[in-house]
Order: structure tokens, then C-alpha cells, then sequence
């Protein structure tokens, strides 16, 4: 096969792929570019600059690492990298408008690199998504039981560690049964729907909510103490008690029971703050619900 026929093969290849692909010098500079199917790439602005005038700092570091790794090595290196628009003026004025996320694939050829760019943000969207879904209650939105666990370990421990306080609370929607049985699923929906909304934007941003059980919440606060943790279930408490929630048959109302415990110093745990807390949330519930009930 002549020069001129692998010449071909490899122009036609380029032309064909859906990917961009750079042509590099292990000192960073662009010998030639094909973009792809990547809008946001033009070829004759890249071809004969260098990476540090394409790229920030760290993007043109982690390319050359890949591309002086890949000819060391004499094998393909993989590295997943995060374009974003606003950290790359040049390739924003050639079209790139929204983050995207690329991974790189370089293989050494006779002292040169192949750098073969895919765009993978879809797939990284997804990912994300599945992993949202996997930690949030469908219901509500809220995270659930499963995203609450790691949260309340790291949190608890970080706060022994720095001898901070810290608080939660259970809060438990009072004769929920009878609200699905009296109204309906639906509305019983509606209740928890509108508990979570409500709790949310009342809350600190640094305040960690979760769906627990049927109609049974966990709040996590940082840097509170129990009269605060009191004070916060009082609140919650009072704007359950004062919403309505507009039904076919008639405004609904409903009122919560809620339980407080706070750190007990360094021997204390998660698990035994949520103990603390269901039992005071079932002495409010022994006491005629609509109350909140903490350590004496
Ligand atoms: N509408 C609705 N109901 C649910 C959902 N999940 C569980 N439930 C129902 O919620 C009810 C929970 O009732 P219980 O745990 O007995 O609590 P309660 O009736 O509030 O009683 P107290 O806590 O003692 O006041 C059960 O009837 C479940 O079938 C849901 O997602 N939506």
C-alpha cells in the first residue's frame, strides 16, 4: 500500500468518526485536529497552538500527563475531563455553550500522540440522574432512608471531632391512617407532598431531610443544640397545624408529633440519637399528639 493510499484511509477515517480527534506533540502542540460531530471544536483554530493557549492550566496538564503516559507506556490512557464554557474562552467563541464532559483516549504513534476526544455528557447526565433517583423518596422528593445513613454518620462524627452540637428530630404525621381512610391515598399524598415542601423552606440549607417511614421524617441539624432543636420542632409543629390543604370534600388538616434528641458528647452515635429521638416521638404521641417532645 503507498503513502498516499494510507494517507486516504486515514483522512477518510477522521472524516467518518464521531469523535474529535488531536494529533499532539508530547510538549503540547496541536499538529492537526478533526472535529467530529463537536460544534463547539474549529479545526483551523486549534491546528499549530499550543494546549496551554487552548486550554486552563489544569486541562492542559491532565492532556499532557495522558499523552506523555500514553507514549511511556505504550498503551491506550483513558481520562474523563469537564469542559466548561466559562473556563475556556477559546472554545466558548468557537461554540462550546454548555458543560460538557469528554473522555480522552491517547495512544502513542511513532513519537506523536493520538488524542481521541467522546463526548460523554449524556451518559454522565444519566448517571447522575439514576444516582438522584436512588437517594430521593419518589413521593415527596425527599432523600430517602438509604441517602439519610452515610449523611448522619459523617455528620455526627464530624461534629464529635470538633466538639460541636448537633441535633434531629423525627417528625410523624399524627392518625395518618385515618386521613387516607377518611379522604383518600391521594389526599394522604397531598399531606406528605405539602409536609415536605413546608419543612424545606423553612429550613436551614445546612439542615438534612429524609423520608423514614410511611408518614415519618428525619431532620438532621448541624450546629444546633436541643433547646434549638426544640425550638425548630415547635416550628415545624405550629405551620403543620396551621396549613390547609384545599380537597374535593373540604380543607384537610392534620397535625405532627415530632421528637428531638441532640449529641451526647464523644460515646454517642446515630443510631442511638435516633433511638433517643422515636422514643420522645412516641411520649408526644402517649400525650395526645400534636406536641413535641425532647430530652428533660
Ligand atoms: N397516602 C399514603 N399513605 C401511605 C404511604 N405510605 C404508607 N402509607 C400509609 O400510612 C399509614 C401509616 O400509618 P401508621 O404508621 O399507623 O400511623 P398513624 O395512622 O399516623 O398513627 P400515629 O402515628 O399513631 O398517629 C399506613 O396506613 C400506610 O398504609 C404513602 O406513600 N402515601
Amino acid at each position: 500500500m503507498s503513502d498516499k493510499q494510507i494517507h486516504a484511509r486515514y483522512d477518510a477515517l477522521l472524516t467518518a468518526a464521531a469523535d474529535a480527534v488531536m494529533v499532539l506533540e508530547p510538549t503540547g502542540l496541536v499538529m492537526a485536529c478533526s472535529t467530529g460531530v463537536a460544534e463547539w471544536l474549529d479545526a483551523d483554530a486549534i491546528v499549530g497552538r499550543k494546549l496551554d493557549d487552548i486550554f486552563p492550566e489544569d486541562i492542559s496538564a491532565d492532556i499532557i500527563a495522558a499523552a506523555v503516559k500514553a507514549l511511556d507506556a505504550s498503551k491506550v490512557i483513558k481520562v474523563d475531563i469537564q469542559l466548561r464554557p466559562e473556563h475556556i474562552p477559546v472554545l466558548r467563541e468557537q461554540g462550546l455553550s454548555e458543560t460538557k464532559w469528554v473522555e480522552l483516549r491517547c495512544s502513542a504513534a511513532e513519537g506523536e500522540v493520538l488524542a481521541v476526544f467522546r463526548d460523554i455528557t449524556a451518559k454522565r447526565r444519566l448517571e447522575r440522574q439514576v444516582t438522584n433517583q436512588a437517594q430521593r423518596d419518589p413521593l415527596t422528593g425527599a432523600y430517602n432512608r438509604r441517602a439519610l445513613r452515610p449523611v448522619l454518620e459523617q455528620a455526627v462524627a464530624q461534629a464529635q471531632r470538633y466538639d460541636w452540637v448537633c441535633s434531629l428530630m423525627v417528625i410523624d404525621v399524627d392518625n395518618f391512617s385515618d386521613l387516607n381512610d377518611n379522604f383518600s391515598w391521594d389526599c394522604g399524598d397531598q399531606v406528605l407532598q405539602q409536609l415536605v415542601t413546608s419543612v424545606h423552606s423553612m429550613k436551614r440549607t445546612s439542615d438534612f431531610l429524609a423520608r423514614y417511614g410511611d408518614d415519618q421524617f428525619v431532620m438532621f441539624m448541624p450546629e444546633t443544640n436541643h433547646d434549638q432543636g426544640m425550638a425548630a420542632g415547635q416550628r415545624v409543629r405550629r405551620i403543620m397545624e396551621e396549613m390547609e390543604i384545599p380537597y374535593a370534600a373540604g380543607d384537610v388538616h392534620f397535625t405532627v408529633s415530632v421528637g428531638v434528641a441532640a449529641l451526647h458528647g464523644p460515646e454517642d452515635d446515630p443510631d442511638n440519637m435516633l433511638r433517643r429521638a422515636l422514643e420522645n416521638l412516641f411520649i408526644a404521641k402517649q400525650s395526645g399528639h400534636n406536641r413535641v417532645e425532647g430530652e428533660a
